[in-house]
């Protein structure tokens, strides 16, 4: 594809070279470049994609794409401009490659987006896209979308915190909204492979990153919003973080919200998309009442109804029941029989939410990806409601995320758990003796019972060993992951597997 073709309608600049300069595939890192690539300079927190460009030549890229502040302060230091500009330290040494051809534009990652969607001739006109966003939620919503539809008949692709299916493809997931070029490319497969659907989960940080621009969604979902995502390398308060999520709203055909979310109306305040609500505890257009936890030997689930219509979900809890009605809400929108979907809830399962692991020990045990206040609360709530002679969690905190999460865990625990083991969950690049002692500060502003153990193998047996018939015992945090991240690497650690083992030496 020509290179001008890739920028239509976008406000680009030719600082050098040719608009005819031949392109055969985009990339965001020089380590991914090939011949005749289009690099896409991007100017990140920890680097600056403008380094990279002499490597990106020597790999073989054809043209690369600046920023247009860059270009000015280049073109200066190397006079091609009439006004020389200061000089910076930054670029001082770089010297732009004479054969390539450069554009230069004001946002390189907004640009990177839309000219990959042209790239891959717009796959999203050729998809019906469902965005879902929220702090909670997204993954067990997008999940029951998809295996509703599926059952439907209608293939459907999947891009979300879990993996990516592609259409007959699949893959782990690297983050929960992929980078735009990856979105755009797994688009295109999914529409060339006859999929009628695409369902996606939408985070703030891909909406912030511009990593959805380019997409046309014919849905968007909003779940919930709960303090969570605030740090240095993510929101700088809750202002923003609602302001980012809000924007799928102005992205969308259709929205569907959760009207009892305090942050509701800011979330749709400038929606441009009609718009429907949900509810389980007010008038909504869509309203979910009666509902009722059930517990058969183990299988957990909900009995409700929506709009005086009965649905049963076989996930355990209110917040199960929103996930269900946002999914029977956009698939009634696509006219799909309400006898499919009442099948499909039925046997809903996502890896690491409320997952239930069998024992001999008389105990319910269970894996849950809460790994915030928001979700820790609502899951020990919920099994609270269970009546349990005694209920334990078990968790940690990620290192490099929103340290918030630390104390504030520590006080839901101490809270609403009877016992709680404090251990480590992927502590990254920090100590995470370290995480552990803020999570106990949380602890202490509160009466709960706890121990730590940094092991989280060890921490486990310790639980595993404790537990009582009539206990719920909740290993919290890793949900469906695979590893442990410890200074870089990533450690073979399946909680399902290992709680088995534990379960078979304890027998
Ligand atoms: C905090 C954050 O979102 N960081 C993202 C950001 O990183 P960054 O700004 O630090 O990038 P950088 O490392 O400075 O690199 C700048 C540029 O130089 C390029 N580069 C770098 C090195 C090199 O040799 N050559 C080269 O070209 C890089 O490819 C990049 O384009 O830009 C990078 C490239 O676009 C992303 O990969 C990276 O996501 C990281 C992996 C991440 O962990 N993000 C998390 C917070 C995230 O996005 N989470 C959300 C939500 C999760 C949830 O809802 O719970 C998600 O959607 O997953
Ligand atoms: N609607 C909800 N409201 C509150 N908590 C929820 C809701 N749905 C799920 N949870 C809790 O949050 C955990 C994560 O759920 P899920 O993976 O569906 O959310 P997510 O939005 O994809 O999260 P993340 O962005 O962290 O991947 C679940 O294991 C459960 O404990
Ligand atoms: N999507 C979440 C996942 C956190 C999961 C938890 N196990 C951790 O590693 O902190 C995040 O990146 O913040």
């Amino acid at each position: 594809m020509i290179l001008k073709a890739l920028f239509e309608g976008i406000p680009a600049v030719l600082c050098q070279g040719s608009w005819d300069t031949d392109i055969a595939s985009i990339a965001m890192c020089s380590k991914e470049v090939t011949n005749n690539s289009l690099f896409i300079c991007i100017k990140g927190m920890e680097q600056d994609g403008h380094q990279y460009i002499q490597e990106a030549a020597e790999r073989g890229a054809a043209a690369c794409l600046v920023e247009e502040a860059f270009w000015k302060k280049s073109a200066s230091m190397h006079g091609n401009l009439k006004q020389p500009e200061k000089k910076t330290s930054a670029y001082g040494k770089l010297k732009l490659p004479e054969q390539m051809t450069i554009v230069s534009v004001q946002n390189t990652r907004e640009a990177a987006a839309w000219a990959a969607a042209a790239f891959y001739r717009y796959p999203s006109k050729e998809l019906k896209v469902i965005g879902i966003t929220g702090t909670k939620g997204k993954t067990s919503t997008t999940f029951m979308i998809r295996d509703i539809l599926e059952a439907a008949g209608y293939k459907t692709g999947l891009l979300g915190t879990i993996d990516y299916e592609i259409g007959e493809e699949k893959k782990r997931a690297e983050r929960t909204t992929p980078e735009a070029i990856d979105v755009q490319r797994y688009l295109r497969k999914m529409a060339d492979s006859g999929c009628r659907f695409a369902v996606m989960e939408v985070s703030s940080q891909g909406l912030k990153l511009h990593r959805s621009d380019g997409i046309l969604f014919d849905m968007g979902v909003f779940t919930n919003l709960g303090r969570d995502h605030i740090g240095p390398k993510e929101h700088k308060d809750m202002a923003e973080y609602a302001h980012y999520k809000s924007l799928l709203f102005q992205k969308c055909c259709f929205g569907i919200g959760n009207i009892d979310d305090p942050y509701y109306r800011e979330i749709f305040k400038d929606a441009s998309c009609q718009v429907c609500t949900y509810s389980c505890r007010q008038k909504a257009d869509v309203q979910a009442s009666d509902i009722m936890l059930v517990n058969r030997n183990g299988q957990l689930g909900t009995f409700f109804k929506v709009n005086g219509e009965e649905y049963a979900v076989s996930a355990p809890g209110e917040f199960s029941v929103y996930n269900a009605v946002a999914a029977i809400t956009v698939c009634r929108h696509y006219g799909i029989d309400q006898e499919i979907i009442r099948k499909a809830l039925k046997t809903i399962s996502v890896p690491g939410r409320v997952e239930v692991i069998d024992n001999d020990r008389g105990y319910l045990l269970l894996i849950d990806y809460a790994h915030n206040a928001m979700s820790l609360k609502n899951i020990l709530e919920t099994m609270r409601r269970y009546h349990p002679r005694q209920l334990w969690v078990l968790f940690g905190c990620g290192g490099g995320r929103s340290a918030a999460r630390r104390r504030e865990m520590g006080r839901v625990a101490g809270k609403y758990a009877d016992f709680t083991v404090i251990t480590s969950d992927n502590p990254r690049y920090e100590e995470p003796e370290r995480i552990m002692q803020t999570i106990e500060e949380g602890m202490k502003e509160t009466k709960g019972q706890y121990q730590m153990m940094v092991d989280r193998k060890e921490a486990m047996r310790f639980m595993l060993a404790q537990g009582r018939p009539g206990d719920i015992l909740i290993l919290a945090g890793k949900g469906h992951e695979q590893y442990q991240e410890i200074k870089g690497d990533y450690l073979p650690f399946n909680e399902r597997k290992i709680a088995q083992e534990i379960l078979a030496d304890l027998d």
